[in-house]
């Protein structure tokens, strides 16, 4: 975004979601990656959720502004810690990614409050799920960093309907609102090595989701 060279060119992979390659240039990323550090290491790291039904998952996730683990949110950690505080920074990068995605940002603008950051070593993966845990309707905003992955993107009735394949490489956008809000999506592989090492990630992939969570504390 800060050091782009072309104009960047939204794609609409379904109505509502908007891909938008390389919008976060090398010195973002690498802003967005040392922050990312930052938000582990003071909320005491990241951490691998255990599925209700059995089984770990395999990216590790910190969540800020609201606690989130499979499925549900919640203002304190198990240990009864507040939830790390959401960052305003992650608010005015969602509200400039909905302009670059949609070309404009609605009125009222959403209120995001919690962002999950989510770590693949090069093994891990994501299975086809909905986004469905808030209870606002806004956008989606993902951000993506170190090596790319295939994001998979499917409808919004069944998990194993008609799909698209999008490559996400580090310094992409996707936003997914609208008629594809509950859209599933997943990540079936990463794509190890392809990283640009001026990003400050050297191996693996990180990836931001901010959400609005509707949800409201006491
Ligand atoms: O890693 C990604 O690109 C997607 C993450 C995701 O779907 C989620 O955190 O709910
Ligand atoms: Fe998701």
């Amino acid at each position: 975004m800060d050091d782009a060279l072309f104009p960047l060119s939204p794609v609409e992979v379904a109505p509502g979601a908007v891909h938008v390659p390389g919008w976060l240039g090398p010195r973002a990323q690498r802003a967005l990656v040392s922050r990312c550090r930052e938000w582990a290491r003071r909320s005491g790291g990241m951490r691998r959720h255990r599925m209700p039904r059995g089984g770990t998952m395999s990216v590790a996730m910190l969540s800020l502004g609201w606690y989130w683990r499979p499925y549900s949110y919640s203002a304190t950690l198990p240990d009864g810690r507040p939830a790390a505080p959401f960052p305003p920074l992650l608010k005015r990068l969602a509200l400039r990614a909905l302009a670059a995605a949609y070309g404009e940002v609605p009125d009222p603008a959403p209120d995001y409050d919690v962002a999950l950051v989510n770590f693949y070593d090069t093994d891990a993966t994501m299975g086809m799920h909905q986004d469905r845990d808030e209870r606002d309707d806004a956008p989606v905003v993902s951000l993506s960093l170190g090596d790319a992955c295939v994001f998979r993107f499917g409808g919004t009735a069944t998990r194993s309907g008609p799909r698209t394949d999008v490559e996400l490489r580090g310094g992409d956008l996707f936003v997914f609102g609208g008629p594809s809000r509950l859209a599933y999506h997943g990540v079936p592989r990463t794509l190890r090595g392809t990283a640009d090492p001026a990003a400050g990630l050297r191996s693996g992939r990180l990836n931001i989701t901010i959400r609005a969570s509707g949800l409201r504390r006491g």
